[in-house]
């Protein structure tokens, strides 16, 4: 499901840390699309998301979710996205049922709803027989899981996920993207980064490449496949040639 209002917009983004991590990047994501961030290891993929997240501070450029200026009005900003990291934190002495009270306390939800839609997040990941254990006994791919439950918890409109399948079995995996594609077909905006290019592949509407803090390549795969003149190659072939070009280029 798609509408005219984009998700998000960002214009001119830019973070330096000794050297530009993001250059001038202009990015938008339309409301309803399952949108996967490319790129080569520090490309400024996981800098770009924690900007539009709000949690680094960026030294120019624009974030706009949903309309709403996110460098102007963060916490307007934030009841509005998920946010899971590739290295999330929970609260090792709760149950993921716990956890996910507690979080949904922060957001002021009443109980009544929290509680089943908590059940049924953590149900759907899978999480069933360690409802009642701590997490501190989890694995990473546990912990992984949980965390994404608890950033769902306030039923947000764009979530933004760095590596969300990274360490996963493939059956964790499965549950992740099955709950992911559920929430776009509720209409919700997903953006992740992830280096599986097949899941890439198979689960966005749109892709784009970053390279060295820049925007260097997006659209469909079959787009991607009629820009690079490359009609029957596979994304990894693509990437690859794209990633190849722009290094020679620099
Ligand atoms: N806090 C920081 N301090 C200094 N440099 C940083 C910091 N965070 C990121 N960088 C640098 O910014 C650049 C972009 O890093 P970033 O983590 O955004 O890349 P990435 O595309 O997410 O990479 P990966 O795929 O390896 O996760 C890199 O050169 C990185 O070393």
């Amino acid at each position: 499901m798609q509408s005219d209002l984009s998700a998000l917009e960002v214009r001119g983004l830019t973070k330096r840390f000794d050297r530009p991590a993001v250059d001038a990047l202009d990015l938008t994501i339309r409301t309803g699309e399952f949108y996967a961030l490319l790129g080569p290891n520090g490309a400024g993929k996981t800098t770009t998301l924690r900007m539009v997240a709000g949690l680094l501070r960026p030294d120019a450029g624009s974030v706009s979710i949903f309309g709403i200026d996110a460098l102007a009005d963060p916490v307007a900003a934030k009841q509005i996205i998920a946010w899971v990291s590739d290295e999330p934190m929970i609260y090792d002495k709760l149950t993921p049922l716990e956890y996910l009270e507690f979080v949904a306390g922060l957001w002021g939800i009443d109980p009544t709803v929290s509680a089943p839609a908590a059940q049924q997040l953590l149900l759907s990941l899978g999480l069933e027989p360690h409802l009642h254990e701590r997490c501190e006994g989890f694995s990473k791919g546990m912990r992984q899981k949980v965390a994404l439950a608890g950033a769902l918890v306030h039923d947000p409109r764009l979530i933004i996920l760095d590596e969300p399948l990274t360490g996963l079995d493939a059956l964790s995996a499965r549950h992740v993207k099955g709950l992911l594609q559920d929430r776009v077909r509720a209409g919700c905006t997903v953006i992740m980064t992830t280096h599986i290019l097949e899941v890439a592949e198979r689960m966005a509407d749109r892709i784009g490449v970053i390279t060295a803090g820049k925007l260097v390549a997006e659209g469909t795969l079959t787009e991607l496949r009629q820009q690079n003149g490359r009609n029957d190659t596979s994304l990894e072939d693509m990437f690859i040639a794209l990633v190849d070009a722009e290094a020679a280029a620099a």
